[in-house]
């Protein structure tokens, strides 16, 4: 069989090898196709199972090294396209018709760097080519335009073919809708709290998100009835707790786990934000202010895998301020690169938990 160049013996040849994530045949997860042979030159489409895949190199490489094996190849074309699946179904919430995954990113509590994280995920998910929507869903401060440079921007409310509607606006590739647009700022915070439930079914049912890879969900903090009325409300893929490297943070990580956990939503893994500090005339110092493994020491306690490790940088937070966030502003710097990584990171779980 090996010994002929057919589709089939490209196939067979391309059958053991893996995607590393996964951990299952390309072949047999549909991921080769359209297999095409001219004289010597084999050309196929890879289909990773997001855009964002970090392994996308590495997988192209074995391909190629693998089609090689045949005689009479003299040339290898992999064409890189990506379908992010659709993340499994809970019988008792109904997901958001064209949104295949929705994230949520919260915190045991405020300041730690969610929204930071929420932003910069989405909008790196975004520049590898994901279509994605972030919902601003922290109602104590919902912060996410300012961080997207769209502060000033109103949710434009028009007539559809079944009721209002409501459309998400749009920069740095990324759709947003907040509850700052809905909520009013100089109200007390505790009159926003049961405003939450219809808030929430607008977002479901109103909002024209249209086709989304992933849609983002910046919690509110901590693990109140507002968290509790989200989880149940919005099927989720997944969730991505957000800590500083201090214990307390850490003890509120712990509830906030225990809470996705009983709500049925898988916990893809922990970011750390402000792990150490690199100061702005000394980009290649690194102060590790609160220590170093903190991170890594609570995944483990946790049982959770740890997504990524964000310096403590002053861009960072003048990205946030100014509207452009630090993976578009400086994609070079150390806090853009890990923020990229946790993206990736967060992709790569997002499709082992939808295909396996
Ligand atoms: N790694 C970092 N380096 C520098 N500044 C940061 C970093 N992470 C967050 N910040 C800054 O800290 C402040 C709080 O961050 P952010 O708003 O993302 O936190 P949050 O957890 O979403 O807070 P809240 O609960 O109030 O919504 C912001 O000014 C942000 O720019």
């Amino acid at each position: 069989m090996l010994d002929t160049l057919s589709t089939s013996s490209v196939l067979e040849v391309l059958r053991p090898v893996q995607d590393p994530e996964l951990r299952k045949s390309l072949v047999e997860l549909n991921m080769i196709r359209n297999v095409k042979i001219d004289n010597g030159k084999v050309s196929f489409t890879l289909v990773l199972t997001t855009p964002a895949c970090p392994l996308r190199e590495f997988i192209v490489e074995d391909c190629q090294k693998a089609v090689k094996q045949l005689p009479g190849v003299t040339e290898v074309a992999v064409d890189v396209t990506a379908e992010t699946p659709q993340q499994k179904g809970l019988p008792d919430r109904t997901g958001i018709a064209g949104v295949k995954n929705i994230l949520a990113i919260s915190s045991g509590k405020g300041g730690v760097g969610k929204s930071t994280v929420a932003v910069n995920v989405a909008v790196a998910l975004a520049q590898s080519g994901a279509k994605v929507g972030l919902l601003d869903a922290d109602i104590y401060g919902p912060n996410a335009p300012t961080m997207l440079g769209l502060e000033q921007a109103q949710v434009a409310v028009r007539q559809g073919e079944k009721g209002d509607v409501l459309d998400p606006v749009f920069n740095h590739g990324v759709k947003l809708v907040s509850m700052g647009f809905l909520i009013d700022k100089d109200q007390p915070v505790i009159w926003r709290g049961p405003m939450l439930n219809g808030i929430i079914r607008q977002f479901l049912y109103q909002v024209q998100w249209g086709e989304l890879d992933y849609l983002i969900v910046d919690m509110p903090p901590g693990t109140g009835d507002a968290q509790l009325t989200l989880t149940q409300a919005v099927p989720m893929a997944g969730a991505v707790i957000v800590t500083t490297p201090q214990n307390v943070a850490l003890l509120d990580s712990r509830k906030g786990l225990r809470m996705f956990q009983q709500m049925q939503v898988p916990v893809l893994g922990i970011v750390e934000n402000m792990s150490y500090f690199i100061p702005p005339d000394a980009p290649d110092k690194h102060y590790d202010i609160f220590g170093s493994g903190g991170g890594e020491k609570t995944a483990k306690e946790l049982g959770v895998p740890l997504l990524g490790c964000i310096p403590l940088e002053i861009s960072l937070r003048q990205g946030g301020d100014r509207g452009i966030p630090i993976v578009v502003a400086e994609p070079e710097s150390a806090s853009a690169k890990a923020l990229m990584a946790v993206a990736m990171a967060i992709a790569g779980k997002v499709s082992v938990a939808a295909l396996t």
